[in-house]
């Protein structure tokens, strides 16, 4: 019996999806942090590295006012926590996920205070200088965050319902937030605009999203040897994929990044910052 075309148009996207699911297999958590997480793309002492951009960017976010509720959902939060630094303060449940079990490994490694766990100790001071505290408050910080963590759960972001059922309260999170992984997750922008619009299903009517994400990127290296395709994308692409998914965008900031931050782990030439909310 012939096909139909839907029926051929949805065979194309699962097999689009599995083979990004394939490109994973191989992605090695220590390695990604090294490349990403410690200097020069780390680099607490210069003004132009980007982790700080990225901190101060969540930081203003999560605490000018208007973003706020009971629960936090990180999405695709990969082997890292920065995201949630300054999400901490302000909610009382954070859901942290990943689609890989290593990576869900690693963030247990550093909730459970384990051994030879990535050492987050500079981001949790850089985090306490921005909200006014000294330095030496980054254990309360570290507690705090580690007092808020409920959960570590697998989700697939190009599943209609990404979590498992009955993770959260019927109306949804009171906040997402998702750094870099729509883009390297998607075999192409109509997948990527699918992502957003399965994430609004997680979040409450009002409910922001704090996204954060690469611009001109084709590629990463996920470990050595590993080379993960990502959807290229621009400002323009990114904004109209936040609206087809029923998000009105409140703000957009851009870094672009200085010659010697790019270090042949990936092609990315620029890092959005979007915060939106779902009407
Ligand atoms: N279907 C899925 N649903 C949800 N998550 C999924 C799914 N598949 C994989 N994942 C999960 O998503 C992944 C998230 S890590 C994605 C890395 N993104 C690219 C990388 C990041 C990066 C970082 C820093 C800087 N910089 O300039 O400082 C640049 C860049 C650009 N390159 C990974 O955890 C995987 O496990």
């Amino acid at each position: 019996m012939e096909r139909g075309k839907g029926e051929d148009k949805e065979q194309v996207i699962q097999d689009g999806v599995a083979a990004m699911a394939h490109c994973y297999k191989g992605f090695n958590p220590t390695a990604y942090l090294q490349y990403n997480y410690t200097p020069p793309r780390a680099d607490f002492s210069r003004a132009d590295s980007i982790v700080p951009w990225k901190l101060g960017c969540l930081h203003r976010a999560f605490t000018e006012g208007d973003v706020g509720g009971e629960m936090l959902v990180d999405v695709g939060s990969g082997p890292t926590l920065y995201q949630v630094l300054s999400g901490c303060e302000v909610f009382g449940r954070v859901v942290l996920t990943d689609f890989l079990d290593v990576n869900r490994r690693e963030l247990r490694r550093w909730l459970g205070e384990e051994e030879g766990s990535f050492d987050w100790t500079p981001y949790l001071q850089h985090v306490c200088k921005l909200e006014g505290r000294s330095p030496s408050a980054w254990q309360e910080k570290a507690a705090r965050l580690r007092s808020v963590v409920t959960e570590i759960l697998p989700i697939d972001v190009h599943q209609p319902s990404p979590l498992p059922p009955g993770t959260l309260p019927s109306p949804g999170a009171d906040c997402l937030v998702s750094s870099f992984c729509l883009e390297s997750v998607s075999p192409d922008l109509a997948s990527f605009t699918r992502a957003l619009g399965h994430l609004s299903a997680l979040l409450k009517t009002g409910g922001h999203l704090l996204l954060i994400g690469a611009l001109g990127e084709s590629y990463y290296m996920g470990g050595p040897g590993v080379r993960i395709p990502v959807v290229p994308l621009d400002e323009a692409q990114v904004c109209s994929s936040l609206r087809s998914s029923g998000y009105t965008l409140l703000h957009l900031s851009t870094y672009t990044l200085p010659p010697d931050m790019r270090v042949g782990v990936d092609d990315v030439t620029g890092i959005f910052f979007v915060k939106a909310r779902k009407m």
